[in-house]
């Protein structure tokens, strides 16, 4: 399987911080989707700091395309797409004026392609950029990253604030992004939602480390919660739980294997799981 992102141990320490990036490990085979899931301060932006070499790393290996990233390796920088919540693009130009400014950066650079994206969004070339909506700027941001012709995408909180509507026309550009089987995209995001439409595997992160990478179409459908009573709960081996929650009248249980579960179990029921429970389940409850 060709990896387009392979991250093994990775380790990270602010100085002024308490907070560790402990040992992350994930990769992102061509062609997927990766969404990347944690709480606010679990470590998700450090991690893609990270991986575009903007901090300094204390330990670890991220290979990307099969190569280190080096501080002046550019050629690498060509095949990144990057959009961060906070797309700081200098508010007097324009969205034509930006086209020039990039395609003085990055030799790939198509503008027909980005014209097609930016009037797809409905994006005005000559207003300035201070004058856009949030909406109206990330769709630029996520324009001006695929324009590049980027084979990975990161995308830290892309989506956040933006309206359904706005999210879906969104995702589309996504998907259509890596129905070529040479692109991926590394997608964080509070918005479980999104992931659960467009993500082949998602990564938990949580308080610095990678608590679970798992395929999304097995997290949907063999995973599950068995939402049990205090003497069920009781009867559950150790090893048949990820992790559980007590509530008021029930506990919920997180199983890896719903249908196996439930022939073990007969009587206790199991529900289907969400991403968001999961990642409840997986920081709120106990083991
Ligand atoms: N430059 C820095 N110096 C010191 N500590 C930092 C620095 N940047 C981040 N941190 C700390 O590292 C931790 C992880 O932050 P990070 O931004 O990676 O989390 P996150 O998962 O992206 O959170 P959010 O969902 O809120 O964006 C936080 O506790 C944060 O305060």
């Amino acid at each position: 399987m060709n990896l387009s992102l392979e991250i093994t141990g990775l380790t990270k320490a602010y100085t002024d911080s308490d907070f560790v990036l402990d040992d992350v490990s994930f990769s992102i085979p061509n062609g997927t989707i990766m969404g990347f899931v944690g709480e606010n301060g679990a470590g998700k932006t450090t991690t893609i700091k990270s991986i575009l070499n903007t901090v300094h790393i204390d330990s670890g290996t991220i290979r990307i395309f099969g190569r280190v990233m080096t501080d002046i390796d550019t050629a690498i920088r060509e095949d990144i797409g990057v959009v961060l919540d906070t797309a700081n693009f200098s508010a007097v130009l324009t969205p034509g004026k930006l086209a020039k400014v990039m395609c003085g950066i990055y030799k790939q650079w198509d503008q027909e392609f980005y014209l097609k994206l930016t009037a797809k969004f409905g994006l005005p070339m000559d207003r300035k950029i201070k004058e856009f909506s949030r909406g109206m700027t990330m769709k630029l941001a996520i324009a001006a990253a695929l324009s590049h012709h980027p084979r990975l995408l990161i995308l830290d909180e892309a989506t956040s604030g933006l309206d359904p509507v706005t999210r879906e026309e969104i995702l589309e550009v996504f998907l259509e992004f890596v129905e070529d089987e040479r692109h991926s995209i590394l997608m964080s995001s509070h918005i479980t939602s999104d992931l659960e439409k467009i993500a082949d595997y998602i990564t938990f992160i949580h308080q610095g480390k990678n608590i679970l990478t798992a395929k999304k179409d097995e997290l949907i459908y063999d995973y599950g919660v068995a939402r049990c009573k205090s003497d069920q709960f009781k009867i559950i081996a150790e090893g048949d739980r990820l992790a559980y929650r007590v509530k008021e009248h029930q506990t919920d249980v997180l199983v890896i294997d719903k249908k196996g579960f439930e022939q073990k179990y007969g009587r206790i029921t199991v529900d289907q799981v969400s991403i968001e429970e999961i990642l409840l389940l997986l920081v709120k409850g106990g083991k």
